[in-house]
């Protein structure tokens, strides 16, 4: 049985695994702009940055933001990780999001970047302050330094993120897209694994 995803959701392979929340019929959007978010994934931990300043301040979340004119998002997303966390990764596309919200007159299509290695120091900067978090419960590992880790923290991350955070951290390609309300809350969302 093939599976229609919501209106501006797009993909190549398989969808699977689909999971959906929500009553209300999913929003208009007119205009669809390209955001990246990036995430450093490693055994047990992920590094997450708290946002200090503009969209999303006091959130934690990937670092990216908007493409510059004439940028790939995968530049982008690069360019943003060095920007927000001080390091260089080589990053490869691992999902896509799609956000509308009631009262933005946009949509956010946001491109999801991974790398488990990188180059540089984690640097504190005037938009982020990185953190690393567990991915894993701390009775479920035997390494102390994990253990002593902060579990993600998504009392203080967008309220979709728990929805297609753990498809992230499953290493499996995924699609979601997420409608909010004016009040902040989240009013529809639906999220896919993408396989070949
Ligand atoms: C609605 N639910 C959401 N859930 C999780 N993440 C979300 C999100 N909505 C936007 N995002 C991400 O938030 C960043 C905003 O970027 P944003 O600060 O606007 O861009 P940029 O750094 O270019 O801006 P400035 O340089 O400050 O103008 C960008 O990574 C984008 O992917």
């Amino acid at each position: 049985m093939s599976i229609s995803p919501p209106p501006g959701v797009t993909h190549e392979g398989n969808l699977i695994e689909v999971h959906n929340g929500g009553a209300e019929d999913w929003l208009q959007f007119s205009e669809v702009r390209p955001y990246t978010n990036a995430f450093i994934r490693q055994e047990g931990k992920i590094l997450l940055g708290y946002k200090k300043r503009g969209f999303g301040k006091d959130l934690y979340n990937g670092f990216g933001g908007k493409l510059d004119p004439g940028e790939t998002s995968l530049q982008a997303a690069e360019r943003e990780l060095q920007e927000e966390a001080g390091i260089q990764a080589k990053l490869r596309e691992c999902g896509t999001l799609f956000f509308v919200d009631e009262k933005i007159a946009w949509a956010f299509h946001i491109h999801v970047f991974t790398a488990e290695t990188f180059t540089g120091e984690v640097t504190e900067t005037e938009e982020m302050r990185p953190q690393w978090f567990a991915t894993q419960p701390a009775e479920e590992t035997t390494d102390p330094e994990i253990a002593k880790l902060p579990q993600i923290p998504y009392s203080q991350m967008w309220a979709d993120d728990v929805y297609w955070m753990p498809l992230l951290l499953s290493k499996t390609k995924f699609v979601a897209r997420m409608d909010f309300a004016s009040d902040g809350t989240l009013r529809k969302w639906w999220a896919a694994k993408e396989v070949q």
